[in-house]
């Protein structure tokens, strides 16, 4: 095998990490995941509300949280994350969204040089495809030669356009919230292509795999990072079927295990506070804040509205057999949609700068409530009590309606994630302490404020709309939305961590701030911005001082690294439908 090994785990920035440092033949790239292939359920985007909390997900969960989710089991919020190839973004709500051109600024403007929106904007067009005739043309703002595909859902409900209408009627514009104006109302576009999931998986990793160069070692669970006696770090541990295996690389391991796998991974390597790996004995390679300033947009569900029959998101047509075979043949109908989640607007709370093109919320608009199913997969989704249900949704099971949920964009709260015990299988506490700073409880309340205001907006009124003020145990309906932003002040703007060489994190984990929308696009942008900045310094010549000679006699690589192996483990055979 070629020497010039890089190591990285992946999902949505490491998949296109992974694919694009393979696009140079010099190079030989393993790519290690812990999870599996995407089954077709995976690939069918209705299918998206039941994926978290199933074998695809690491069901993650936070401790308790003090005084608020009284609605929620043992007061915790589940953290879903994909654990299979294209990562989260196998099991997302496929949102396409990028964020506001500020957070770039900000990144920026504090100290992370080539992160400011004009810098990264060439990364989001260079992945993107956009499919959507009139915004293509807006060459400013979207690609339409990227591999990552970009459309409008092929399914949608009516009531969606009397959410845009009660924008305008409130006097806000209509946007491509991608585009000039972020602030204002705007219908989702999402990661599909012709009504397909097109997580990283399938846009970067499967037009890759055929690579000589390009090695997927699926199911492969890694530990820790390993070091030489100069902390420049020189491999990966990780198991696979039962048998752990020891991979050097000659030039860089790069760790790619989002936002909860990557802080994890640092820490059982030595990495990271030095109190705190000091407790759990292991050897301090770098003491840094690692784990620590944990960031979630919180968002505030339990806001839905009844309506008429008819007008919003409907269950019945799924127990049509003909709308199966409708998607079957033509990839559209109701299992191309995305379960009514359909539309947002970013809005000012009253804290916000309004001259500034800066929101500080997300209202996310869902045409359904989350009782449609009569308590059973969106309960669980959000992991809401028996008690909490039967007293606050039971009384609107099965009816149907919509839901308004307000995010906050930037919050102030900070947690942390801690490791429970050297076991790498062991969960880590996740700890997000939301709304402990009083100002996002302030915020978010405003966000119900305007969602109050939209719901009961004359545009609703034609279906009837009617303001659903349930009974609560205890506190009210906030509870956490289901993404999550960790940030850590240890990496430098080309993403190397501090304190070692030859190591670099790729994923959401390494944003400064949250960027002010959902992420998986953003963290793309990050895959595609990291490829150039590790090219740029092998091909330049700029890293052959770190560059290590490979010790194949020590190495596992040999296992895992041959043709034969690398396409048995993973196939771009493999077609769904
Ligand atoms: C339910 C849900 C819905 C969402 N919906 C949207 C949406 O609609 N739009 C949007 O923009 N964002 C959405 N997000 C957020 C977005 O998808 C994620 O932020 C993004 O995909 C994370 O990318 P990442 O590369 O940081 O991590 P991931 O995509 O999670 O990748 C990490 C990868 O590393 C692997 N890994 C972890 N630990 C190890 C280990 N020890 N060994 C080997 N491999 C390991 C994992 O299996 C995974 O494949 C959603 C998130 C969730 C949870």
């Amino acid at each position: 095998m070629n020497e010039n090994s890089f190591q990285v785990g992946g999902g949505s920035g490491g998949a296109v990490l992974a694919s694009r440092l393979s696009e140079i033949e010099d190079f030989t790239v393993l790519l290690i995941e812990a999870g599996g292939v995407e089954p077709v359920t995976s690939t069918i985007p209705w299918f998206h509300t039941l994926l978290p909390g199933s074998s695809l997900d690491w069901k993650y969960e936070t401790v308790p949280q003090k005084d608020i989710l009284f609605a929620y089991d043992n007061q915790v919020s589940k953290w879903p994350r994909g654990k299979l190839i294209g990562g989260t973004s196998s099991i997302n709500t496929m949102l396409y969204m990028r964020g506001n051109r500020q957070d770039y600024d900000r990144w920026a403007a504090e100290g992370n040089d080539g992160w400011a929106y004009e810098d990264v904007l060439h990364y989001f067009k260079k992945s993107e495809r956009q499919n959507d005739p009139i915004l293509a043309t807006d060459t400013y703002h979207h690609g339409t030669e990227g591999p990552l595909h970009v459309q409008n859902p092929r399914f949608g409900t009516k009531i969606t356009k009397s959410f845009l209408q009660a924008g305008e009627y409130l006097g806000y514009d209509v946007v491509d919230s991608n585009g000039y104006q972020q602030t204002g109302f705007s219908r989702f576009q999402t990661t599909m292509k012709r009504g397909v999931r097109w997580s990283t998986a399938r846009a970067y990793v499967r037009p890759a795999v055929h690579r000589q160069n390009f090695h997927v070692s699926l199911k492969s669970h890694a530990h820790r990072v390993l070091f030489d006696e100069n902390n420049r770090a020189i491999g990966v541990t990780f198991a696979r079927e039962g048998k752990i295996h020891n991979v050097y690389c000659r030039k860089e391991v790069i760790v790619s295990g989002g936002t909860i796998g990557s802080p994890q991974i640092l820490l059982l390597s030595g990495i990271g506070p030095a109190e705190h790996l000091d407790k759990l004995g292991i050897p301090v390679i770098a003491d840094l804040p690692v784990g620590r300033n944990l960031q979630d947009h919180m968002g505030a569900f339990g806001l839905s509205w009844t309506v008429r029959k008819g007008s919003a998101y409907s269950l019945l047509p799924l127990f049509n057999p003909l709308t199966l075979q409708e998607y079957k043949r033509h990839h559209t109908g109701p299992f191309a949609g995305t379960v009514g989640v359909e539309a947002n607007a970013f809005l000012h709370s009253r804290y916000s700068n309004r001259t500034k093109d800066w929101p500080d919320l997300q209202l996310f608009f869902i045409s359904a409530t989350p009782a449609i199913d009569g308590g059973g997969s969106f309960k669980d989704y959000f992991g809401v009590s028996q008690e909490a249900w039967d007293v606050f949704y039971k009384p609107i099971q099965f009816k149907q309606g919509f839901s308004i949920v307000p995010v906050l964009l930037r919050p102030y709260s900070r947690g942390y994630l801690k490791l429970r015990s050297t076991n790498p299988y062991d969960k880590p506490i996740i700890q997000p302490n939301y709304l402990r700073d009083r100002r996002d409880f302030d915020i978010l309340m405003d966000g119900l404020k305007h969602a109050v205001e939209i719901g009961n907006s004359l545009p609703f009124k034609k279906h009837g709309a009617k303001i659903h003020l349930g009974k609560l145990p205890r506190c009210p309906h906030v509870r956490p939305g289901s993404e999550e932003y960790w940030t850590r002040s240890c990496r430098r703007p080309e993403l190397r961590v501090y304190g070692v060489t030859g190591l670099r994190v790729v994923d959401g984990s390494i944003m400064p701030h949250v960027v002010s929308a959902n992420t998986n696009a953003p963290i793309i942008m990050i895959g595609e911005k990291a490829a150039d900045m590790i090219k740029d310094t092998w091909l330049t010549g700029w890293g052959s001082d770190f560059e290590k000679p490979f010790t194949s006699k020590n190495s596992d690589a040999n296992i895992l690294l041959n043709e034969n192996d690398n396409h048995h483990v993973y196939s771009d055979q493999n077609e769904i439908f």
